[in-house]
């Protein structure tokens, strides 16, 4: 039976003929009398298989409907009978057309099959289920939407838009059974939503109104709810809307096409229906109705749906927001809905190739208070206005949505915003950033410059939360000295070892703590044994750390590191159980006793790096503090012409002849407000906390350099107070600009400390800051010596 129903459809590419459409409208009125009799028999195997095809049927005529002008042509001779349309209900010509081609099928039901109400109650599955009243209204089968849709594209066609709208409200009021047919466009939504909202709410109301005509329609509802594993074969998306002026045979036919490559995935596949098309399991779905709860349309788009969009998109979204508004919002909804469905705007010739897109994309408008946002995919994930995005990076497809968004809504063109899923986000940015050659070499400059930073900021970890424990102390035991012809040879177990301490120790050769896990167990000690033995202690685990690494215990500094070699035991090791032996005594003779080991001790303690040199480079960002590391040192810390290109300190060394090393570190540029945690607040300074002396570079060619100077100095005085005063220098950069000589006289008029001018780029100059680096130097050695302190050495 299955193979005739699908025979009657014409699969290549000949003409829709009378006989066709009328074949189809047999095979759906057989389809329906098989349905309901499988769904009373309790088949629902082949229930769901004859809904599927049904519902594909449908799909096939409103396709035809909307590609085919002339449809009404091929249909069969309107009936002499009127039928009560509902309020505000079609033109005469037009109703008459529709209940006419439904005729058969409509008596049919209305006479030889089980009214709705007695359908809905053979089939219910859920709660609230209302039952389909005036039967003898509802006679119109589903087949009346191609009838209807025929005029579309035209003027007087939309006039069948009146009773269809005037459904919404009934729909938006909780009366969501009905399956509203494809009489127009903005009509084929609103099922969809109504759909959902079923599906949500579990409530099944038949409609009274314009849609009563649609029985067949109401059927594959409630059929479709009866079963849940198709309770979305209604939600299938309706055939590409196709205006009259584009509404070509051919085009007809290659959409007709599309369907049957759909369908032959739909239902050749064991899958129900609706995941073919809400694979998510609606769950993208509700999130929509959820985020867009004013004017919001939802809906699964394939293919065919976008290309609706692209062919005066606008008209069809408006009505889903009227639908969603409901009864308040249906007199908006009919003004805006006319216009634009009679001029089609937006639509131009060759949009219609985009329908064969393959993706599954969710489009719906939300107006906001003063924007329109024009969303593609189901989540909003950036929202862009045309200009930015720009126009190559816009398909023919979204300009088609635009200019049809545009023409719905002209106040609203200019801020018309389009919103991207992510991965298009990407893409368009992409694109948008290597358009030019010179864009796409900054572009990769950037990249080279973040990822650099990127394995600085991986690698380079200046504070560490560890937990350490000691080991445990290994258990002493009681054994008794056995020997052939000694009767009592006395207690002879072995006391345990101690637990391993936990250890931190400088190394030198550490350069971050990055290396530190977050936690420590020492080694447990050893059980005794029998003949005396004691168990052998636990190791030590050392855990390595950079110089200059303070260790801290609930905010108090326990440890400071700044010597290589230098050792903090972090946690001590348990102590190691007694075996019997130990309480051998006068008293008792043969002791029975043996004790456990002792746990570790436990800390939690962090460590924090202070990096340690000898010089620290101090200056605003971009003032050239990592250039001139470079320009001094082997260091090869990043440099680039923005701020913040140094994130972590860089530790460079001078080398002088005498074999004497100065370390100089360079840490991230400084602003003001810094204490105030602007920028990156001043929390690195605590890495010239350990130099000994200090370089303010200062950027000669901003003008009034000496203003960087104060602000510096603040800034180090807010966070230590006295950190300014160590031995430092004044150091002009970028003396090879011009406008830098004057502002290094003025500089000097304001600074009664020494300036020593240079230039970082050019190297110009450089000596004399070395041969002060080594004053400086010398004087903090001698300091040291002078105290009898070992000045710390590189
Ligand atoms: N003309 C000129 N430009 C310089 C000089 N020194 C540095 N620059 C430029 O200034 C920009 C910033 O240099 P950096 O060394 O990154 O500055 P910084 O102080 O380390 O900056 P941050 O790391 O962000 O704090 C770069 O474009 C350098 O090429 C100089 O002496 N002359
Ligand atoms: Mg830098």
């Amino acid at each position: 039976m299955s193979v005739a129903f699908a025979s009657a459809r014409p699969r290549g590419k000949g003409e829709v003929t009378q006989q066709t459409i009328q074949k189809m409208l047999d095979e759906n009125h057989h389809l329906i009398q098989c349905i309901m009799d499988y769904q009373s028999k309790g088949k629902t195997a082949e229930c769901t298989q004859y809904q599927q095809i049904l519902h594909r049927n449908l799909v096939y005529l409103a396709t035809i409907a909307d590609s085919n002008q002339n449809m009404q042509s091929l249909l069969p001779a309107p009936p002499t009978q009127n039928m009560n349309l509902g309020p505000g209900g079609m033109t005469q010509s037009a109703s008459n057309q529709s209940l006419h081609s439904q005729s058969n099928l409509s008596d049919a039901i209305g006479t030889g099959l089980p009214p709705s109400s007695l359908m809905q109650s053979q089939i219910s599955n859920g709660p609230n289920h209302v039952s389909m009243q005036q039967s003898g209204q509802n006679t119109m089968p589903t087949t009346s939407l191609s009838m209807t849709v025929s005029s579309h594209g035209t003027g007087p066609g939309y006039s069948h838009t009146v009773p269809a709208s005037q459904n919404v409200p009934m729909q938006g009021q909780g009366s969501i059974g009905n399956y509203v047919s494809r009489t127009n466009i903005s009509m084929q939504s609103n099922p969809v939503s109504m759909m959902h909202q079923q599906a949500a709410t579990s409530h099944y109301n038949s409609a009274q109104g314009g849609s009563q005509h649609y029985q067949g329609q109401s059927s594959i509802a409630m059929m479709s709810q009866s079963n849940q594993g198709n309770s979305m074969m209604g939600q299938r998306p309706m055939g590409p809307y196709r205006p009259s002026q584009q509404g070509s045979s051919q085009q007809y036919m290659g959409q007709e096409e599309y369907y049957s490559e759909q369908y032959s995935h739909g239902q050749g596949s064991s899958e129900p229906m609706n995941q073919q098309y809400y694979p998510d399991g609606h769950g993208d779905y509700a999130y929509q109705q959820s985020s867009y709860t004013e004017q919001s349309y939802d809906r699964s788009f394939e293919d065919s749906t976008q290309h609706y969009y692209e062919g005066g998109n606008s008209q069809y979204s408006q009505p889903q927001a009227g639908y969603q508004q409901g009864a308040a919002q249906q007199q908006t909804y009919s003004q805006q809905q006319y216009p634009n469905q009679q001029n089609y705007p937006g639509q131009q010739p060759g949009y219609g190739k985009a329908m064969r897109l393959k993706t599954q994309i969710h489009c719906h408008t939300r107006e906001s208070n003063d924007s329109l946002f024009l969303c593609l995919g189901p989540s909003r994930l950036g929202l862009y206005t045309v200009d930015m995005l720009g126009s190559k990076i816009l398909s023919s497809r979204t300009w088609a949505l635009l200019d049809g968004l545009r023409q719905w809504r002209p106040a609203y063109s200019p801020h018309i915003q389009i919103c991207l899923l992510q991965q298009q986000v990407k893409n368009w940015q992409r694109i948008l950033s290597t358009s030019c050659a010179k864009c796409a070499k900054n572009q990769r400059l950037k990249q080279k410059t973040a990822i650099s930073e990127k394995k600085l900021t991986r690698y380079f970890v200046d504070h560490r939360r560890v937990c350490v424990i000691g080991g445990c102390g290994g258990q002493g035991i009681y054994s008794f000295h056995s020997e052939p012809r000694k009767e009592f040879g006395g207690p002879d177990g072995g006391n345990g070892g101690d637990g391993g301490h936990v250890i931190l120790k400088a190394d030198q050769q550490i350069k971050s703590l990055a290396s530190v896990l977050p936690f420590y167990r020492g080694f447990d000690g050893e059980r005794g044994r029998s003949k005396n033995c004691y168990g052998a202690n636990g190791g030590y685990t050392y855990i390595k750390v950079p110089v200059g690494t303070m260790v801290k215990e609930d905010g108090e500094i326990v440890a400071d590191l700044a010597q290589h070699g230098k050792e903090y035991v972090a946690a001590y090791g348990g102590t190691g159980g007694k075996g019997n032996r130990f309480f051998l005594s006068n008293e008792n003779r043969a002791p029975m006793t043996a004790t456990l080991g002792e746990s570790g001790q436990e800390r939690v303690l962090h460590l924090e790096l202070k990096t340690m040199a000898h010089a620290g480079l101090v200056g605003f960002p971009n003032a050239g503090k990592s250039s001139l590391l470079r320009a001094i040192s082997n260091a090869k810390p990043a440099v680039a012409p923005y701020p913040f290109t140094t994130l972590n300190p860089h530790v460079g060394i001078v080398h002088y002849q005498d074999y004497e090393q100065v370390a100089v570190a360079d840490v991230p540029g400084i602003i003001r407000g810094a204490h105030l945690n602007r920028g990156l607040g001043f929390a690195f300074l605590r890495h010239i906390e350990h130099c000994r002396f200090l370089l303010f570079v200062v950027d000669l060619s901003v003008s009034e350099p000496w203003i960087q100077l104060q602000d510096l100095k603040y800034e180090l005085e807010q966070y230590e107070e006295g950190l300014s005063k160590r031995p430092h220098a004044v150091i002009g950069n970028k003396m090879d600009l011009p406008q830098s000589k004057a502002n290094l006289l003025l500089l000097k008029e304001r600074v009664e400390q020494r300036v020593i001018p240079l230039s970082a780029l050019t190297g110009d100059n450089l000596e004399e800051l070395l041969l002060h680096l080594r004053d400086l130097y010398d004087a903090y050695v001698n300091t040291e010596q002078s105290r009898r302190q070992n000045p710390v050495k590189w």
